[in-house]
């Protein structure tokens, strides 16, 4: 029994593993990239969407759940940008677990992470092709049929949008990871511009007197809507897949999580306040396309759709493309460590990308967004992202009190409160997720153990070169 335990708790410093005689990933990322990819993955539908839903339930007081929902994020984003700095590897959470908590919990992280990115990925580019008709319809008056454009649980018989849209991130990301960052940049830079396009001309339509019943729902209407509004800070914490590819990782991954955070934030809280400036509170409810039809009643013209919808297309592809890349990256990680096949990490001397795990990725990703139920699995990425958000907070501590002399370049403030605080705020967010949600989870985690135990056990790196004493994690 205590065999079998210090099996499924060994553990050792990740990113060591990279053999020397195989081609590596290579350093070519700095701050800014590292930045554009917080936001590429983090800026996606929620901010366009999710009023409608948030602010019937806090009325303009919805402005103090963005800076709740941003406060938890925050946390949160402090206690990635500590482990990101002590342990810059390319797994994120999966990573840290397998430094601080050993083999088999890291695994099980991978498992909400596979929910997080993969999972979550092809759930995204099913709503690429809603968007993508919306926008054809606006400028062309034209549709792509239903039954071509929705999976078979959404009436249709294939999303193929959805299918082409991983299918170009996926070829995007084989041809180079420069290439990629480059262009997940260029889309950033547009979905930003267009935020702050909604900020300065929806600012004109400014009327005070939409604030005159502040908060109607009180205190339980404010909390209520944060939880609605976490969706859209989700992804800050995409720049911690990035370990192997950053240059100078240990300063440029923190910097970058804390850039994104504070970008994302000011930008959210500004798009809210404009956004319950310009139009009243009841308007909001049931409005689709919301942050449109603000526009369009401030300026008395249609361009403003047209322009959202075009927004919202780029937005999805950048979402899509730094999700599959941190998935692409995950698996990369937990290959070097023997706990999924080793297809995932072998990397091509001369894109110096795993071009087989990308396609192997792109592949599922892509066949779960063209046919798949994707409805119920994406209930399932919330539970798995705050899972992971809590181990990667038990991780800062844990390494602290493992290692207390191993300095970090960067160290959370105001230790051990943010650490705490940020598992609260993540369970504080969990205990609203429908019970179906948590059991599914827990089905789809006896999965990853029946993995683990006919698979990675066997195959492990630990296992082929077991270590007499753990090594100390840095
Ligand atoms: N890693 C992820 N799960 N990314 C998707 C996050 C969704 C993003 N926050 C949005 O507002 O649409």
């Amino acid at each position: 029994m205590s065999s079998l335990r210090h099996v499924l708790f060994r553990r050792t410093t990740p990113g060591t593993q990279q053999s020397t005689e195989q081609p590596a990933l290579t350093r070519s990322m700095g701050t800014f990239q590292l930045s554009m990819l917080g936001i590429g993955a983090t800026v996606g539908t929620g901010i366009f969407i999710v009023f409608s839903q948030a602010v019937p339930v806090a009325g303009p007081a919805v402005i103090w759940s963005f800076v709740i929902a941003a406060v938890v994020a925050g946390l949160t984003a402090l206690c990635y940008a500590e482990m990101a700095s002590a342990i810059p590897a390319s797994g994120s959470s999966y990573s840290y677990a397998y430094a601080t908590l050993g083999e088999f919990p890291a695994l099980a992280v991978g498992a909400c992470l596979l929910l997080e990115y993969g999972v979550s990925g092809a759930a995204v580019a099913v709503g690429w092709s809603e968007y993508l008709n919306q926008a054809l319809e606006n400028l062309f008056g034209v549709r792509i049929p239903e039954a071509l454009s929705s999976a078979p649980e959404a009436g249709g018989v294939v999303n193929l949008p959805a299918i082409a849209l991983v299918a170009m991130c996926t070829l995007l990301l084989v041809r180079g990871v420069r290439e990629s960052a480059k262009a997940n940049a260029a889309m950033v830079m547009i979905k930003l511009a267009v935020l702050v396009m909604f900020i300065v001309v929806g600012v004109t339509g400014w009327n005070q007197d939409h604030f005159s019943n502040f908060a109607p729902m009180g205190i339980a209407g404010i909390t209520g809507a944060a939880g609605i509004i976490f969706f859209s800070y989700i992804g800050l914490d995409a720049v911690s897949t990035a370990g192997n590819e950053a240059k100078n990782p240990s300063r440029t991954m923190p910097l970058a999580i804390i850039i994104t955070l504070g970008v994302v934030t000011a930008l959210y809280i500004a798009v809210a306040v404009v956004a319950i400036g310009a139009q009243e509170t009841q308007a909001f409810e049931g409005q689709e396309a919301g942050l449109a039809a603000i526009l369009q009643t401030v300026t008395n013209a249609s361009w403003p759709g047209t322009v959202l919808a075009l927004a919202a297309i780029v937005s999805i592809f950048s979402v899509t493309l730094v999700v599959l890349y941190g998935q692409t990256r995950i698996f990369f990680a937990m290959s070097t460590d023997g706990l999924v096949p080793p297809v995932f990490s072998r990397v091509n001397a001369r894109t110096r990308t795993p071009i087989a795990g990308t396609f192997i990725t792109g592949s599922a990703v892509a066949v779960l967004a063209g046919l798949l139920p994707i409805s119920f699995l994406a209930e399932m990425t919330s539970i798995g992202t705050l899972v992971a958000f809590i181990v990667v907070a038990l991780a800062v501590i844990i390494r602290r009190a493992q290692n207390p002399n191993q300095p970090a370049p960067f160290k959370v403030p105001l230790y051990p409160v943010v650490p705490i605080l940020s598992i609260i705020g993540c369970l504080w967010i969990i205990k609203d997720l429908r019970p179906v949600t948590l059991i599914a989870f827990i089905a789809w985690l006896l999965l990853a153990t029946a993995f683990y135990f006919t698979y990675s056990i066997r195959h492990s790196r630990l296992r082929q070169a077991p270590a007499k004493e753990p090594l100390p994690v840095p």
